[in-house]
């Protein structure tokens, strides 16, 4: 029994020490901030998913309804499209908006944040093409367009800097080429002139900014990700503590040997079930149980066959505690007790003889006994609990009663009632 609980204690704290290791390692080696292992990475993809739908998809609603607002300027810089421009931005934010709530939500929620890459990179080019679409000068209003969508961008990706990086880069490479092959304009106004100077400024400005919303997007994953593996490394850390912690009470309270509970522990519920008992008015009885000759039982057999003999007889008189309040304990060597609330004298004293009968049926040989076979003998005693005493009087008589049933033969049961004693 022993050796299946040091199997059982490190079949339960082995796996959750190497990850424990493996956390903290992740921690000292500040690796946190990159990708983890392959089920670790597993796991805080779907925590992300879970962040995803209780902040990220606020902050992206709210960007694709910015996007809307700055419809105004379809209707301002126009002209003759604004309708039409103004509603393809609607469309695409409606559109935007079903798919970043469906796509998290189905089977292919694990590419939520490739969407959103996509949905972040369709936005852009939407700009783009009211840059192409719309007259100069009023179309260069469009060029400011980039900088909210660089915003948004940050906003939307900030807790994945591979995929905020891809997307700006993405963003600015396309911005770049659509200025540089799209043909000037046609009359080289002062403010066609203008416009042309500071694009190259622009996109410098931009590139910056992409650097900037990188670095920004970079710390605030590698926060993200040491806060979740510290979450992770908390919640082991209890389950290991709430584990150990029960073992150490299973531990405090059980005998090694035999498996079932130790003396300290029978006291324990002694005491309680005295003080219930005296509340409740009902009986109390004590059973103590004692091996025979049982020194030479182990000068016959050895001591670790002596050990198996106490293990068997251990288990068949826990097979008498059926109750809930019945305790069954090793009290010391190779005796026994056994505590009965709500038991009186007549039936604890009936319950000690099936027992002595049940370990003499057990038939475990014993050359030096007179039955051939190991036996015990029982002193039974109850009472009704009275206040001022306890349960050590109570003990007492019972071990009276074993010591009567020792030189009376022994193999039986003897029985001491209050006032017998
Ligand atoms: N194998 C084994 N023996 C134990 C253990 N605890 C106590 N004993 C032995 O139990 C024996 C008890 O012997 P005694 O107290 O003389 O009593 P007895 O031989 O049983 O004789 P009676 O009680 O008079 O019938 C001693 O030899 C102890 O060494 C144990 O955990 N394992």
């Amino acid at each position: 029994m022993p050796s299946s609980n040091v199997q059982r204690d490190s079949d339960t704290l082995r796996p959750l020490e190497s990850q424990i290791n493996m956390l903290t390692s992740l921690i000292e080696r500040k690796k946190a901030g990159g990708r983890f292992p392959a089920a670790l990475e597993a796991s805080y993809q779907s925590f992300r998913l879970r962040q995803f739908f209780s902040v990220d998809l606020r902050v992206i609603m709210s960007g694709l309804l910015v996007f809307v607002v700055f419809g105004w300027a379809d209707f301002s810089f126009g002209g003759a499209q604004s309708v039409m421009l103004f509603s393809i931005r609607v469309l695409i934010a409606v559109l935007l908006m079903l798919a970043i709530i469906w796509i998290p939500r189905s089977r292919f929620a694990p590419y939520s944040l490739y969407a959103l890459v996509v949905g972040v990179y369709i936005c852009f080019l939407s700009v783009l093409w009211n840059i192409y679409i719309v007259d100069l000068p009023w179309g260069y209003f469009y060029h400011l367009g980039m900088i909210p969508m660089q915003v948004f961008a940050l906003l939307g990706l900030r807790s994945n800097y591979r995929a905020m990086f891809s997307c700006s880069l993405a963003m600015l490479l396309s911005y770049t080429a659509f200025i540089v092959l799209l043909p000037g304009p046609a009359e080289l106004t002062e403010v066609n002139r203008l416009a042309m100077a500071m694009a190259p400024y622009y996109i410098l400005f931009w590139a910056i900014l992409v650097i900037m919303a990188s670095y920004l997007s970079y710390t605030i994953e590698s926060g993200t990700r040491t806060d979740f593996i510290k979450n992770r490394l908390l919640a082991l850390e209890a389950d290991r503590l709430q584990y150990l912690g029960r073992r150490l009470q299973q531990l405090s309270t059980t005998d090694s040997l035999t498996g079932i509970a130790n003396r300290r522990h029978a006291e324990t519920q002694l005491s309680e079930e005295w003080r219930r008992c005296l509340r409740s008015n009902e009986p109390l009885a004590a059973l103590m149980v004692d091996v025979d000759l049982f020194k030479a039982y182990n000068d016959q057999y050895g001591h670790q066959q002596g050990d198996s003999c106490l293990r068997s007889i251990a288990q068949k008189m826990a097979e008498f505690c059926r109750r809930p309040g019945d305790v069954c304990a090793r009290y010391g060597g190779e005796e026994f007790v056994i505590v009965l609330p709500e038991t009186t004298l007549n039936q604890a004293e009936e319950l000690a003889q099936e027992l002595c009968e049940s370990i003499a049926g057990l038939n475990i040989p014993h050359a030096g006994s007179p039955h051939s076979v190991a036996t015990v003998s029982v002193g039974v005693a109850a009472e009704i609990p009275r206040a001022g005493d306890n349960y050590e009087g109570l003990l007492k008589r019972a071990d009276m009663a074993l010591y009567q049933a020792k030189g009376n033969g022994r193999n039986q049961v003897k029985r001491q009632s209050v006032t017998s004693s």
